[in-house]
């Protein structure tokens, strides 16, 4: 059994809007929607993750806020435990560098993207919290 990967997702919030991602043809599930995010490393928490992954991947800086959700799913290669958090943008824009497509959606609307598997719970309780 190879151990769980963790991994850390943002719901950032922006004039009431979600920001939803596409993953890329060349990440793994393309297509499906997430939580900008990524692997926490190790020595990381799971703040400093986020701030490290979306200045990565979307080029913009974050303020980390609540805790939404921590689920784990176990996919064909292995087991991840996500942690959701809620985040608003501190500097600059989100630009899709890795992502397919980012969306701003609003939380009523969530529900309508292909997500992955394991953000269902996630996305179900940050519409329920900004709706
Ligand atoms: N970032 C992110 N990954 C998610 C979410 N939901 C979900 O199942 N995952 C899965 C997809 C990947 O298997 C894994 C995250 O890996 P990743 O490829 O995004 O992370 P990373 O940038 O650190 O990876 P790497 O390619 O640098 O190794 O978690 C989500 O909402 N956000």
């Amino acid at each position: 059994m190879t151990a769980p990967i963790e991994v850390v997702g943002a719901a950032v919030v922006h004039d009431g809007l979600v920001l939803a991602a596409q993953r890329g043809p060349t990440m793994s599930m393309p297509g499906s929607w997430e939580f900008p995010g990524g692997k926490i490393e190790p020595g990381e928490s799971p703040q400093e993750a986020l701030v490290r992954e979306l200045r990565e991947e979307l080029l913009c800086d974050v303020t980390v806020g609540e805790h939404v959700e921590t689920t784990s799913h176990s996919y064909d290669f292995g087991i991840i435990i996500l942690s959701t958090y809620f985040a608003a943008i501190e500097a600059g824009e989100p630009q899709a560098t890795e992502h397919a497509e980012l969306r701003w959606v609003p939380p009523s609307k969530l529900h309508g993207l292909a997500w992955a598997p394991a953000d269902l719970p996630a996305v179900e309780r940050v519409s329920r919290v900004l709706g």
